[in-house]
């Protein structure tokens, strides 16, 4: 959107924040809402964790080691980040600041602690919870991705449901039954949101030229 003369700054972009279990189908519902188009920038985050079979180091994750980690930590280059299943994960605070300064819409795919202290910094943000079907459900999906050992699929169902019932914090509920529909009800969200944010922007625009 254009500047009003000499008055206010370039709209800033939505935050959007999804998160819920691991296996519950963030990574592939973020895959198809990318393949939509929906004027999405999608964070990157930063693990210790090992790629996986495929990752690629700057796409899936940016890969460090747990010191080199510590130093983002130490030099406040993290807007949020969780120690989760023996490991840090976290998100490059400045990529996501740049975006939103740029009037650009960004979407953070990250677990239910990081999420809420994202919250605390963009209370402003959009947030929404990915549910399963069932907890059955979601134990066979995590487990038939085939990715992880039995120790950690046991760390990771034992905090679901305790990451589930955090559930009240969020702004919208999405079940994951079908991706399709999943993306579906969340590119309504973005949609829907986008238009607030420009209606309240349009608003102070005009209320901006009577005044001035
Ligand atoms: N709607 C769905 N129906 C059936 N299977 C699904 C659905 N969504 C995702 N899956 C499958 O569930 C598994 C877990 O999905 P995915 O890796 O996207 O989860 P995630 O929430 O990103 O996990 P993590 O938080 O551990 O990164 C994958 O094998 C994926 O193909
Ligand atoms: N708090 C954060 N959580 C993140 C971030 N990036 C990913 N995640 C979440 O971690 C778990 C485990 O991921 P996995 O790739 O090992 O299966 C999952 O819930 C991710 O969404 C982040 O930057 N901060």
């Amino acid at each position: 959107m254009t500047n009003n003369t000499n008055t206010m700054e370039r709209e800033q972009g939505v935050l959007i924040v999804l998160s819920g279990p691991s296996g519950v189908g963030k990574g592939t519902v973020c895959a198809a809402l990318r393949k939509m188009n929906l004027d999405l920038v999608y964070s990157v985050s930063a693990t210790t964790r090992a790629p996986r079979e495929g990752e690629v180091d700057g796409i899936n994750y940016f890969f460090k080691k747990r010191e080199q980690f510590e130093h983002m930590i130490a030099n406040d280059e993290l807007l949020e980040y969780a120690e989760y299943d023996g490991n840090y994960y976290g998100t490059p605070r400045r990529f996501v600041e740049d975006t939103l300064k740029d009037g650009k819409n960004i979407i953070l795919e990250i677990e239910v602690q990081g999420a809420l202290k994202v919250k605390q910094k963009f209370p402003e943000g959009v947030f929404i919870f990915l549910l399963p079907p069932s907890l059955d459900e979601l134990h066979n999906r995590i487990t038939t991705r085939g990715t992880n050992s039995v120790e950690s699929i046991r760390n990771r169902m034992s905090v679901a449901a305790d990451e589930i019932r955090l559930i009240e914090h969020y702004d919208y509920a999405v079940v994951n039954d079908e991706v399709e529909k999943a993306c579906d009800k969340i590119k309504s969200i973005v949609v829907a949101e986008r238009c607030k944010q420009e209606r309240i922007y349009t608003k102070l625009m005009q209320w901006i030229g009577e005044v001035t």
